[in-house]
């Protein structure tokens, strides 16, 4: 392009500014006032040796950030056809290095995503084609297109808030960098292959790329949505200077007129105090309404092609570009919360309702001042009760439980001048809240056996009782019969069973063990080697005595028959001496009687007495087992009592001597001869 007509002033401080400068030839005229040399500032000029990368850098990365960070950007690209719209836009064919903003841009967005996993990120591209008025999506896979007509056709929905639907324009997912620019390579092939030589899309249709990005926070419920336009719009040429006609001056038309619409949403725009923006118009202007004047980042890129010929072009594009530059966008971050967590969030408030209908109680997320001091009692209840099997119930609520828990923790975390960091302390802590509920368990086990050694000690006391009876007894003398195969006195065993009753661990006042002192005692019976045999001799006495008891009953009966036949013989033989005989007879019968009586009143005697030898001897006969078989209560008093008891028998085991083996077997002989 000629430079004689331009000149291009890139401040670095302030606008960069453009002067087209018009030729003489061409301001020549009849009309001689014409302007010879037209200024625009615009943000920043790149002369036609300006590189893609520097465009991008320059245009297309800080929207292509701003869209990163959840707002919505556009870049269109407004100029005359052949001005470097595409080139710019898409990026030309022949090198690498002439890659256009949208590859750029999709490589720059990948790349960020990659970076950043601080979040979740979908991205989904589109692209549509604007021809005639008609929108068409050119990511159409079917390959089928040979008429840019064969593609889906996409038409504009506006819902009640007036936000546009685009019907039939398909979003495809776009996972890296690779994938979207196949699906850009995809749209620009369904764009060529429709072109004709009638229709070259390139020229005369409007294009838009738009890459949507979604984010979202890990555990967040917020979702932000962004979408990136990148829109190559179709030549601005005025129609009557390029002087087409038919078919092309139709195509032409709708050109120009979506771009004439586009101009007019531009200048009301920019107007103040404009209420009615004609988007509606066209669809250009009704799919970029959200870029052009609202919610948006949305940059122009105006290309001129700077020639003599084009020099009206040149200066339209400018001034169009510098009303654009008038508009002001307010765009806010699009977030949105999760759909799924709105559904939840129903969910729950329905569950609240329903529990609050069940129990009758309106629950609040917050437990009220009356319903912690009720808990906090609670709890104070249940750490004081000592009792293992004691529980806190606070009912099924999980703000009652939860904040047992924390209360529980915290008392554990803050007992008096502990450091909370000390987790040594803490186990310590624990150790013993268990050792003190193992301990109270224990305890009730005690209780439990010291009520069965206290059964057990009543049964022999019974025993003892009997012995004392038979010591009362004047008619027998004990010492004179004694059992002639017997080696142990029954004085010794006398002496051992007045010792007995005197052993301290028995009440005073009932002869019974204290409870400590009956369960030792209890456990030294349990423990004693020969206990099954002493219990078995036991029984085999008590049989024999029962048996002994049964005879003496029927010779008192017999007694008593003789007796009442001698009364009456002597009533019937006073006046009969035939009957004298038969007297005497029955009286020496008597005597018989009363003697074998008496014999067998002896005989129950010694039984008796021999039962209590018996029983008393039973527990001499076989040692414990060892002395750390003696069971200690750890009281005092009572240990004294169990070691007395311990010793006494000790004594008579000692003055015994080696008789004991002796004396054992030599009693259960004596127990057959009864
Ligand atoms: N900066 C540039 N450097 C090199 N070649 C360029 C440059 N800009 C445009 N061209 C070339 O000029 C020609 C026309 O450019 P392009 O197709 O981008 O124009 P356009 O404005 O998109 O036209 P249309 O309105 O017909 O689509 C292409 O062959 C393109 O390669």
């Amino acid at each position: 392009y000629v430079k004689e007509i331009y000149s291009v002033d890139n401040d670095e401080q302030s606008l960069s500014s453009l002067e087209i400068i018009v030729p003489r030839d061409l301001a020549d005229g009849f009309v001689n006032n014409k302007r010879e040399s037209y200024k625009f500032k615009f943000q920043k000029i790149f002369d036609q040796e300006a590189k893609q990368d520097v465009v991008f850098d320059s245009v297309a990365k800080p929207v292509a950030e701003c869209v990163l960070a959840g707002y919505n950007g556009t870049i269109f690209a407004y100029g005359q056809t052949g001005s470097g719209k595409t080139f710019t836009i898409t990026g030309g064919a022949e090198r690498y290095s002439d890659r256009g903003i949208i590859p750029r841009t999709l490589s720059y967005i990948f790349d960020q995503l990659q970076k950043d996993s601080s979040k979740v990120y979908t991205t989904h591209v589109s692209y549509l084609e604007i021809y005639n008025e008609c929108g068409y999506d050119l990511l159409d896979s079917r390959h089928e297109a040979s008429r840019l007509e064969d593609l889906p056709k996409v038409t504009i929905m506006e819902d009640p808030d007036q936000n546009i639907h685009l019907k039939n324009l398909s979003l495809q997912q776009a996972t890296n960098e690779e994938e979207a620019l196949n699906l850009l390579f995809l749209g620009d092939t369904n764009r060529m292959i429709a072109e004709t030589p009638m229709n070259q899309a390139s020229t005369r249709s409007h294009c838009i790329f738009t890459i949507h990005i979604s984010s979202k926070e890990p555990g967040s419920a917020t979702i932000r949505h962004s979408k990136l336009h990148l829109v190559d719009l179709a030549g601005s040429e005025r129609v009557a200077k390029t002087g087409v006609g038919g078919h092309l001056l139709t195509e032409a038309k709708y050109i120009n007129l979506s771009l004439h619409y586009l101009e007019q949403v531009i200048i009301a725009l920019a107007e103040k105090n404009r209420s009615h923006i004609p988007y509606r118009n066209s669809m250009m202007t009704s799919v970029l309404r959200d870029s052009l004047g609202g919610n948006c980042m949305t940059t122009m890129i105006a290309t001129l092609s700077i020639d003599k010929r084009n020099i009206d072009e040149s200066i339209s594009t400018c001034r169009f570009a510098q009303r654009v530059a008038l508009i002001k966008n307010e765009a806010v971050l699009n977030e949105e919360i999760d759909p799924r967590l709105v559904r939840l969030k129903k969910e729950i408030q329905e569950l609240k309702d329903e529990l609050a209908l069940v129990t009758g109680k309106q629950r609040t997320s917050e437990l009220s001042q009356e319903e912690l001091l009720q808990l906090d009692e609670l709890i104070e209840a249940f750490l004081e009760d000592n009792d293992p099997d004691s529980i806190l119930d606070v009912g099924v609520d999980m703000r009652k439980i939860k904040y047992c828990f924390i209360h529980l923790k915290v008392f554990l975390l803050n007992i008096a001048g502990i450091n909370k960091d000390d987790c040594c302390f803490i186990k310590k802590r624990s150790l013993m809240i268990s050792l003190m509920y193992l301990a109270d368990i224990l305890v009730n086990m005690l209780k439990k056996e010291e009520k069965k050694a206290q059964d057990a000690l009543f049964h022999l006391n019974d025993a003892f009782a009997g012995s004392t009876v038979l010591e009362q007894s004047p008619s027998v003398n004990l010492e004179e019969r004694k059992s002639p195969s017997s080696s142990f006195t029954l004085k010794e065993a006398k002496d051992f069973s007045s010792s007995v009753h005197r052993l301290t661990f028995l009440s005073r006042e009932t002869g019974k063990m204290s409870l400590g002192s009956q369960e030792a005692f209890e456990v030294f019976k349990r423990d004693h080697a020969d206990s099954i045999t002493i219990d078995d001799n036991n029984q085999l006495l008590k049989q024999r005595f029962a048996e002994a008891k049964c005879l003496g009953e029927k010779l008192n009966e017999v007694r008593n028959k003789i007796s009442e036949y001698i009364l009456i013989c002597n009533t019937l033989s006073l006046s009969h001496i035939s009957y004298k005989t038969m007297f005497n007879r029955l009286k020496e019968l008597k005597v018989e009687i009363e003697h074998l009586q008496l014999l067998m009143e002896k005989v129950k005697v010694k039984l008796q007495k021999d039962f209590e030898v018996w029983c008393i001897l039973s527990y001499f006969r076989t040692p414990p087992r060892s002395s750390t078989s003696i069971p200690l209560t750890g009281d005092s008093q009572a240990d004294a009592d169990i070691l007395a008891f311990i010793k006494a028998r000790q004594n008579i085991l000692q003055k015994k001597g080696k008789s004991c083996q002796k004396i054992g077997s030599q009693t259960k002989t004596s127990s057959t001869v009864f």
